[in-house]
């Protein structure tokens, strides 16, 4: 198997076929038999992309990369749970955190199913405890505040789903949600206002439970609770895989929802990490669904020809635009208001996964792998920053849309106000591609800007929204896979962190003489202004 993929045949045929020229999307949209073939239908989604700057014979030049470079073979491993993460030695085995029970779930020759069962029948239980009001705080009131405290990937895909799920109409009671992630003492100051640290749960969600922001935010919730409630062990429970290190901070291994360091940050919204708080904030059943919708979208990965596999195509078509058309970024736009968070999770699971510049084993690659991820709901972003996605900068775009609202509005125009939503879903990607031609150069629209657009035939649900992510999530490995990078470990956030600290002893003793003078000076001025 190539070590560099750019040296392959089938990735230079792409290059060839690239450099031929590529007709206008004006010109490739005109052929209805060319659309038929670049639409996909699987999961209850469709998804079109026959407005990328290809054909279907390029479809089967990167099919044929994506078997050349193994990504059957290495799907395959990652699901049998092999240590695929070379670099820290790890399995990457999300995926185990959502099989269906009772199916044995392999990693390091251990069954991980009975601790996932485990913990997501602890999860239901106490979360069920906290929501009936039997779980009482230690001056024995319920618990009505959820204040989840973690950073990064564990603070990411939890707050997606909180806010995706708002207006889902089947939830029936919902409990206050808060993320306190920044470190930054403002974000302290703004998530505990109005709220009683005796009707407060704090969720320390960590996975290595050394997190410097969040170990200093945990400790800054534990001094302001003991301020009003004599002890904490009804009001602190943590997510996390170091048992040794959540005891050391006072919780108690009953209050501690474990799981598998097999399990990245960013793959872990279906792990405790994303599934306490949502079934504290809207009960367990929804976390059942979601964990349902995922296993939906894990099976299509695994049994869907990559032909017919919409993590396959997705991952491969973003792949063509970074590294063969070189479109360094790419807009998450969900015509959809409670997809809010979606761009930020998904920049953090894409961006961490695959920005890297070596192939797994340390060679250098000679092409950028990852993409610079970016977006925000429609139609909020058309009012904002599609100016330079239709006459500025190519982009390209990827629209998501669900069929049904969680919250329709009807009778103020003879359309709904859904309606009115998905009006631009459908006319944005055309003017995208087609353009328009102007006398003046002012208003011209080029066009040839490469989109796709998932329709969702239901409606934002904690089902729809595992298969979502689950299919966000096998799309960055796939991705990987091709590059022949590690897309599973994150060596690239080290080297800040060092440096911080080594500014923290500098900010102690007030001695800033190690740093360059750009640095010492910005320090000298912080020192001499702060208050
Ligand atoms: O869950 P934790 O161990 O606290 O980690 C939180 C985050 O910290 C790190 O900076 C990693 O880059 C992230 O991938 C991780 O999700």
């Amino acid at each position: 198997m190539v070590v560099v993929v750019s040296e392959s045949p089938e990735y230079k045929a792409i290059e060839a076929w690239v450099a031929k020229g590529i007709p206008h999307l004006r010109e490739l949209l005109g052929s209805p038999e060319r659309n038929a073939e670049l639409r996909l239908e699987a999961e209850g989604m469709v998804m079109d992309y026959a407005r990328q700057r290809l054909t279907p014979e390029t479809m089967g030049l990167l099919f044929a990369l994506a078997r050349a470079t193994g990504v059957e073979a290495k799907r395959d491993a990652m699901f049998g749970g092999v240590k695929i993460n070379e670099t820290e030695g790890r399995a990457v085995y999300h995926v185990a955190l959502r099989a269906a029970k009772g199916e044995p779930m392999l990693a390091d020759g251990v069954d991980q199913e009975p601790l996932v069962q485990s913990t997501l029948e602890k999860i239901a239980t106490f979360s069920e405890a906290v929501r009936s009001g039997s779980w009482v705080g230690a001056t024995g009131k319920p618990l009505t505040s959820i204040l989840a405290i973690g950073i990064g990937g564990s603070y990411l895909g939890p707050e997606f789903l909180y806010e995706a799920l708002k207006a889902y109409p089947k939830i029936g009671k919902k409990l206050d949600l808060r993320f306190l992630a920044n470190v930054d003492p403002v974000d302290f100051a703004r998530q505990t206002v109005g709220l009683d640290p005796e009707t407060t749960l704090a969720v320390v969600v960590s996975k290595s439970f050394t997190t410097a922001e969040t170990m200093m935010n945990a400790n800054v919730v534990k001094r302001w609770l003991l301020e009003k409630v004599p002890e904490i062990s009804k009001h602190v429970v943590a997510v996390s895989t170091q048992l040794d290190l959540t005891t050391k901070f006072g919780i108690s291994e009953a209050n501690v929802f474990p799981f598998g360091d097999y399990v990245g940050g960013r793959f872990s919204v279906h792990s405790p990490v994303g599934m306490l708080p949502l079934a504290l904030a809207y009960g367990y059943d929804a976390c059942a669904e979601f964990l349902a919708g995922a296993r939906s979208m894990d099976r299509h990965f695994m049994t869907a020809p990559l032909e017919s596999n919409l993590p396959v195509v997705l991952g491969l078509l973003g792949l063509y635009n970074s590294t063969f058309l070189g479109y360094a970024c790419k807009a998450l736009l969900p015509y959809s208001q409670a997809l809010v968070r979606f761009a930020a999770h998904v920049q953090q699971l894409d961006c961490e996964s695959n920005g890297k510049s070596v192939a797994m084993d340390g060679t250098p690659l000679p092409f950028e792998t990852g993409e610079i991820v970016f977006g925000e709901p429609g139609t909020n972003g058309q009012h904002s920053f599609y100016q330079l996605l239709h006459q500025g900068r190519v982009v390209p775009c990827e629209f998501v849309a669900f069929a049904s609202s969680n919250a329709d509005v009807a009778g103020i125009k003879p359309i709904s106000n859904h309606d009115e939503l998905m009006c631009n879903f459908f006319a944005q990607p055309d003017a995208l591609a087609c353009g328009q031609d102007d006398p003046d150069p002012h208003k011209r629209f080029p066009g040839n800007r490469p989109s796709l657009s998932i329709l969702v035939r239901d409606q934002v649900s904690p089902f729809t929204m595992g298969q979502l992510l689950a299919l966000y999530e096998h799309r960055v490995a796939v991705q990987g896979f091709v590059w022949g990078i590690n897309s599973f470990d994150q060596w690239g956030v080290q080297l800040g962190k060092v440096l911080a600290k080594q500014v923290a002893k500098a900010i102690e003793s007030k001695d800033t003489s190690a740093f360059n003078s750009s640095t010492k000076a910005l320090l000298d001025t912080y020192l001499k202004n702060k208050k």
